[in-house]
């Protein structure tokens, strides 16, 4: 039987310390070829979507090094509609490449720029807290910080301080009904990348908005909207652990809904890395009844071969 599988791609699977293009490209056709021994059998059905936390906010920094009155800096929601088709690129280059190396050009490979509707109400656009762009140290976010007041840095999970904006809940993908023929029918799909571009819904259609939504969650809507079997969340750990880089630290393997949350509510999880993902992958448990993994790229064969990787299931 065909499994239909929505794989979230994290950070490493794109951006490693050389922000060049060059270097981007390179990772992800390593990317590309660790996800081939997921389709080789023609058993899975795969939908990749992935992040842009770097690429937007360095994005967003060019733009800002520009004469802003005959090169004005885009929007937001259009600086995530550039870095979707910037990294879609890349992805279906990384593909094309990767299946050509394994036989199986016959493989159609599609990047689709997609739309994430979210709630003009949702109290994220108050709080800003999706980390994107360079990391800097102390006296880097003064020297931001004085030249633009308005933008808001907080300390990332001890890696250093991230600008932070906005990152409402996704709701729906506008293009879901449109992407699901493209995966019956074996197309090989990037979708939604970059979380999709944030839009309101408007009496005359849609709006963008100055958002960057999590991939994860946005994974997990995509992946409960084309009916995947698993949701899948690579990252740069195996496992999700317990008491994590604490000697005593324990992988999580199979674990329930009711085991995670409680899990969580022990703090368990660092707010702004695992704990995201660990809630995108119980809210798509939780709305289809479902199995998520959370795992890594290096991990697949023994995913797809003893489904390791901490699986959570209802
Ligand atoms: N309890 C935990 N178990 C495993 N990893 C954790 C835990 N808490 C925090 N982490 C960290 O979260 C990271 C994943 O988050 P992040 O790097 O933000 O994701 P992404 O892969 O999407 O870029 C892991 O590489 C690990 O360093
Ligand atoms: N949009 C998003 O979640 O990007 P990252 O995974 O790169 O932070």
């Amino acid at each position: 039987m065909v499994r239909r599988i929505v794989v979230a791609l994290g950070g490493n699977a794109i951006l490693t310390d050389d922000p060049t293009a060059k270097a981007q490209e390179q990772a992800l056709v390593t990317t590309a070829e660790k996800l081939i021994p997921l389709i080789r059998n023609n058993d899975v059905e795969m939908v990749v979507t992935h992040g842009n936390g770097p690429q937007v906010g360095n994005l967003l920094l060019q733009q800002l090094a520009a004469d802003s009155a005959k090169n004005p800096a885009m929007p937001l929601d259009t600086a995530v509609a550039m870095t979707q088709g910037q990294i879609g690129f890349w992805m279906g280059q990384a593909f094309t490449r990767a299946l050509i190396k394994n036989d199986m050009e016959r493989v159609p490979v599609i990047s689709v720029v997609t739309r994430t509707v979210v709630d003009s109400k949702d109290p994220a656009f108050e709080k800003p807290t999706k980390p994107i762009g360079p990391f800097y140290d102390e006296a880097g976010v003064a020297e931001m910080q004085a030249q633009y007041p308005d933008w808001v840095f907080v300390e990332d999970s001890g890696r250093g301080y991230r600008r932070v904006v906005p990152s409402p809940k996704p709701t729906r993908i506008v293009e879901a009904a449109a992407i699901k023929p493209l995966i019956s029918s074996s197309v090989l799909v990037t979708v939604s990348g970059g979380g999709g571009i944030p839009v309101v819904e408007t009496s005359e259609g849609y709006e963008g908005v100055e958002a960057v939504i999590d991939k994860d969650f946005s994974a997990a809507k995509v992946a409960e909207l084309v009916e995947a079997d698993n949701l899948l969340i690579l990252t740069a750990v195996d496992n999700v652990f317990v008491n994590f880089n604490k000697p005593d630290q324990k992988k999580l393997e199979t674990v329930t809904m009711a085991e995670m949350q409680a899990y969580i509510d022990e703090e368990q999880f660092a707010a702004g890395s695992m704990l995201p993902k660990v809630q995108a992958a119980m809210e798509f448990v939780n709305r289809t009844g479902r199995p998520a993994t959370i795992t890594s790229l290096e991990n697949l064969e023994d995913f797809l071969n003893n489904d390791s990787g901490t699986k959570i299931i209802p």
